[in-house]
C-alpha cells in the first residue's frame, strides 16, 4: 500500500493540510479558515480550539474527498504560526484566547524587560524582547489578568497545542522555543536567569523536544473525530518559518527565503551563531538539528493585501485583483503604500506606527492602489534585505513562498524590487511541505533533510529581474524609506483616535 505523510501548516489565516507520498508527490491538500479577532487596535487573538477543529475538518476532507486512506498515513508533523501564547490550566484546558505574534499590546512589558535585562537579554536569547514574542505576552497576562495567571499550569505555542490534542503529550519544539525568547539559544535550555529576573515560575516551562522527535501516536479521540487511524506517528514539528525554509530547500546562506503569508519574512540560513545581528533581526533554532536561521519580519504583509481587498475590492478574488494590478505601471503612477497597518516589527520595531498611502492623485485608479499595496509590502521586505546587505551577507537568489507567491504579477514585482532572481515552488505551500518532510525524516524514510529535499521539493518558475524596472524601483525605494521617519510622529499622535 502507498505510504503518506501529513504536513499540517497552522497559519494565521487558515490551516492547510498536505498529504505527500514517498516520491514527494502531493496526493491531497485541504484547508480550513478561521477568524482572527482583533478586540482592540493592536490586539490579535485566536481561539486555540478553532485551530483543532479546523485541522479535524481539513483532515476529514482529505480522507473523504481526496481518498487518502487513513492507514496509509504513516506520520504527521507541523508548521506553526510562531510566538502565540496558549495558556493551560491544571486540567490542560485553555484559560483564555491565544495572544498572537502580531498582537502589539505589550509595549510596556517590552520596556520592563529592556530596563531589567538590557543587552544581557539579547546575549542570552539572540533576540530583543519585542512585543510579538511570547515572553512579553506572559508578562502582560501576569500584570493584567491575575485571576488567569493564578490558573496557569503551563504554556504552549500554537502548533504545540494542536500536537497535544492529537497525541495527549505536552512539549514545545526548539524552533518555537527560541521564538518565546525565554530560551538560552547557546545551550538550548530555558533561561532560569530570565525567569528569575522577570518572576516567571520555572514550573510553567514546558518540556523541550526536537522537530524530528517522535511525540506519540494519534490518540483514539482525535482519530475518531478526524477519521484518522491511531497507526499515525506524530513528530515534533517546527515554527512555520523554519518549516518553510526546509520546504523551500533553503539550506545554504546565499539563498534567502521570502514568505508572504499573513506576515512577511526574509530568512537566512545560519550554520552557527557567529554572526551577531544584535537583535536587529531574529535569531532562531532551526528544525534541521544543530543549525539556526535569522530573519526579519513585516507584521502585515499578506494581511495588508487582505485588509485592502476586504475593504475596497470585496467582490473579486485575489487572482483577478492582483492580475489587474499588472496593468498599472512600475510605481503605480506615483503612489506609495507602507504596510504598517498593525504596527511594524523590522526594521522599525514600532507598535504605534501605522500605514499610509502617499502621493494620491486624481488620475489614479483602483489598479494603481492595488499595485501600490503589493509594491509597498515588497519594499518592506527589501528594507529587511538591506539589513543583510549592511551586515555583509551575500544573497544572490530568493525562493518565494506563501500565499503571495501564487501571483505571477507579484513574484515579478519581488524580482524587480529585490533585483535578484526569484524562484517559486510548484506548490506555494512551503511550510506544509516542510512539515511533511519533518515527518518523513522522523519516520526514517530518508537519511536526513538534504536527501528528503531531493525527493520532496519541486521548484516552479524563476522570475529574473527586468533591469529597467529594477532601476526605477531602486529610486522609488529611496523615497519609500523616507516615509517611516516622516510619518512616525503623526502615527503616534493619532493613537488616541484609534
Ligand atoms: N492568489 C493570490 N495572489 C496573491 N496573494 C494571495 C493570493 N491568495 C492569497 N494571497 C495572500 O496570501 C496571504 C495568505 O497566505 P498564507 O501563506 O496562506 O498565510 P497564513 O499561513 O498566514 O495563513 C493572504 O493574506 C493574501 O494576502
Ligand atoms: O511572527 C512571525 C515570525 O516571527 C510570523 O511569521 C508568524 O510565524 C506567522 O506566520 P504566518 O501566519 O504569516 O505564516
Amino acid at each position: 500500500m502507498e505510504k503518506n505523510v501529513l504536513g499540517i501548516d497552522l497559519g494565521t489565516g487558515s490551516v492547510k493540510v498536505t498529504a505527500v507520498n514517498k516520491l514527494g508527490d502531493i496526493v491531497g491538500q485541504e484547508s480550513t479558515s478561521y477568524p482572527n479577532p482583533q478586540p482592540q487596535p493592536g490586539w490579535s487573538e485566536q481561539n486555540p480550539n478553532d485551530w483543532v477543529n479546523g485541522t479535524i475538518a481539513a483532515i476529514r476532507k482529505l480522507v473523504n474527498d481526496d481518498n487518502v486512506d487513513p492507514v496509509s498515513i504513516s506520520g504527521a508533523s507541523f508548521s506553526g504560526q510562531m510566538h502565540g501564547l496558549v495558556l493551560l490550566d491544571k486540567n490542560n484546558h485553555v484559560i483564555r484566547p491565544a495572544i498572537l505574534w502580531n498582537d502589539t499590546r505589550t509595549t510596556k512589558q517590552r520596556k520592563e524587560i529592556e530596563d531589567k535585562l538590557g543587552k544581557r537579554f539579547v546575549e542570552i536569547t539572540g533576540n530583543q524582547p519585542l512585543e510579538g514574542f511570547t515572553i512579553t505576552k506572559l508578562l502582560w497576562v501576569k500584570e493584567n489578568e491575575p485571576e488567569n495567571w493564578a490558573k496557569v499550569k503551563t504554556f504552549l505555542l500554537p502548533k504545540d497545542y494542536l500536537r497535544f490534542k492529537m497525541t495527549g503529550n505536552i512539549a514545545v519544539d526548539f524552533s518555537d522555543a527560541t521564538g518565546t525568547t525565554l530560551l538560552d539559544i547557546h545551550d538550548n535550555k530555558w533561561s532560569l536567569e530570565i525567569c528569575q529576573v522577570l518572576g516567571i515560575p520555572e514550573k510553567i516551562l514546558p518540556p523541550l523536544i526536537q522537530s524530528i522527535d517522535y511525540a506519540g501516536n494519534v490518540i483514539p479521540d482525535f482519530a475518531d473525530e478526524a477519521d484518522m487511524s491511531t497507526i499515525t506517528k506524530v513528530y515534533g514539528g517546527a515554527a512555520d518559518n523554519s518549516a518553510g525554509a526546509v520546504g523551500a530547500g533553503i539550506m545554504s546562506p546565499n539563498n534567502a527565503l521570502v514568505s508572504v503569508g499573513t506576515s512577511g519574512v526574509v530568512l537566512h540560513h545560519e550554520v552557527d551563531l557567529s554572526t551577531d545581528y544584535g537583535g536587529r533581526l531574529q535569531m532562531e533554532d532551526h528544525s534541521i538539528p544543530n543549525t539556526y536561521y535569522s530573519m526579519g519580519v513585516t507584521l502585515a504583509a499578506g494581511d495588508s493585501l487582505t485588509w485592502y481587498k476586504n475593504t475596497f475590492v470585496p467582490d473579486e478574488d485575489f487572482t483577478e485583483m492582483t492580475d489587474e494590478a499588472g496593468n498599472s505601471p512600475i510605481g503605480a503612477n506615483g503612489l506609495l503604500f507602507t504596510p504598517y497597518i498593525a504596527g511594524e516589527r523590522m526594521p522599525h520595531a514600532d507598535s504605534q506606527i501605522r500605514g499610509s498611502f502617499v502621493g494620491i492623485d486624481r488620475t489614479q485608479v483602483r489598479r494603481d492602489f492595488t499595485r501600490a499595496v503589493m509594491e509597498g509590502i515588497t519594499f518592506s521586505l527589501k528594507d529587511i534585505l538591506t539589513i543583510y546587505d549592511e551586515i555583509g551577507a551575500t544573497i544572490d537568489h530568493v525562493t518565494s513562498i506563501g500565499g503571495g507567491a501564487k501571483s505571477a504579477v507579484w513574484t515579478q514585482i519581488q524580482a524587480d524590487i529585490f533585483d535578484k532572481p526569484v524562484t517559486t515552488l510548484k506548490n506555494e505551500q512551503g511550510p506544509g511541505i516542510g512539515a511533511a518532510m519533518i515527518a518523513a525524516v522522523g519516520l526514517g524514510w530518508f537519511t536526513g533533510f538534504p536527501a528528503c529535499a531531493d525527493q520532496f521539493i519541486k521548484f516552479g518558475k524563476t522570475y529574473e529581474p527586468i533591469q529597467a524596472n529594477a532601476d526605477k524601483y531602486a529610486k522609488l525605494f529611496k523615497i519609500y524609506q523616507q516615509i517611516y521617519p516622516q510619518t512616525k510622529k503623526i502615527s503616534h499622535e493619532l493613537r488616541n483616535f484609534r
